[in-house]
């Protein structure tokens, strides 16, 4: 994996990622007009990288996965590109689409009870699945079901075959919902809140699993969670999305240590620390979605560093350093914004601090 290529330019055209996804915009249509709920995300995934993709509730972030799975809602229009391994998303055949989502991308939910037939036992979950999209025989599909759930650190794989869903706890369902997206030998994982019902304990577990798969099968995996800390631990590179845009894709310890983009810090600024109530800042303002933000920086309306050229005009995502942001000010703001980065305590501008 090449991180500082795939981090540092919107051009990836020297090692095409696994995934890449340019310029995305997507509108939906409510009550009959076009809402955008996607106004620009650019991103790349390669083979063997976890690339978290970070925001709060609406940012457009399962609607991302979606364009990627080409799933998204009827009547949805769709411009810039969606990329698996060089190949247009958009451009697929109806055939060619139906086996991209059958074998080479993988979706794993947050809740595993709403994605498998409570009246079917998990090994005919497992298995007949295997069967229709590998077209293997039965029996060799049993088998390979066995080492997939000891892969994912199921033991008693044939008594958990016999069981109900119901009768399997969140965490260890949500392992059997890995071992069904590892069974077709995808190229791609999309995991979209897979821990968030979990305990902390099985969520780290689950973490685990998948970054095992991922190193040892050369899987590209995004992981779409509101939890930075635990993107930040599970993956190489994030991508902090706000109202529908990537504002900024940097290495994860990079972005900890040194967040360039005003909504980035702010992110960080506000992750509850134990025995430390009193640190605990919030982003002003209510998050919002793609259609509530007007032409200029979609973060303008809750941004401590706003100016007018901010209000007026958009700013794209561009390389700076080790990394891509979206701000007209990230020169300016670099290295100052974790000094206060919604200028809560002071109200006075953290590059004075310098
Ligand atoms: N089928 C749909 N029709 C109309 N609007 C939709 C539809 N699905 C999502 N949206 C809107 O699109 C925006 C992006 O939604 P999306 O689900 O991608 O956000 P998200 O970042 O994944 O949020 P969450 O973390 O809550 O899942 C939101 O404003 C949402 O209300």
């Amino acid at each position: 994996m090449n991180t500082l290529e795939t981090t540092t330019t919107l051009d990836d055209t020297a090692v095409e990622p696994a995934v890449a996804i340019e310029h995305l915009k997507v509108q939906i249509p409510v009550d009959g007009s076009p809402a955008t709920v996607i106004h620009d995300v650019t991103l790349t995934i390669a083979r063997g990288e976890a690339v978290g993709l970070v925001g709060e509730s609406g940012s457009g972030k399962s609607m991302t996965a979606r364009a990627l799975m080409r799933l998204l809602p009827n009547g949805a229009q769709v411009e810039g590109e969606v990329r698996f391994e060089g190949e247009d998303v958009q451009a697929m055949p109806p055939r060619r689409l139906r086996e991209y989502r059958a074998s080479s991308i993988a979706m794993i939910y947050q809740n595993p009870h709403a994605h498998i037939n409570p009246l079917r036992t998990v090994g005919d979950f497992l298995v007949e699945g295997l069967c229709q999209v590998k077209r293997v025989p039965r029996r060799d599909a049993e088998r390979k079901v066995l080492e997939l759930l000891a892969a994912v650190g199921i033991a008693d794989g044939p008594r958990r075959l016999t069981q109900y869903p119901h009768e399997l706890s969140g965490g260890l369902l949500q392992r059997v919902m890995i071992a069904a997206a590892l069974a077709t030998e995808p190229d791609v994982i999309l995991a979209d809140e897979p821990t968030t019902a979990l305990d902390v304990t099985t969520q780290e577990e689950v973490i685990a699993i998948l970054r095992e798969a991922l190193e040892t099968r050369g899987l590209a995996l995004l992981l779409i969670t509101h939890d930075l800390d635990l993107a930040g631990a599970a993956c190489d590179r994030l991508a902090v999305m706000y109202a529908g845009q990537v504002v900024e894709v940097a290495g994860g310890d990079a972005l900890v240590e040194r967040p360039l983009h005003p909504y980035s810090a702010g992110l960080l600024a506000a992750r509850p620390e134990l025995g430390n109530r009193s640190r605990l800042r919030t982003v002003p303002g209510r998050p919002a979605a793609g259609f509530e933000v007007g032409d200029g920086c979609v973060f303008a309306e809750r941004c401590a560093f706003v100016t007018d050229h901010c209000v007026a005009e958009r700013p794209a995502l561009r390389p700076l350093h080790d990394r891509l942001v979206a701000c007209h000010r990230a020169e300016e703001l670099d290295g100052a914004l974790l000094a206060d980065p919604v200028r809560a305590e002071t109200g006075a501008d953290p590059r004075e601090e310098l």
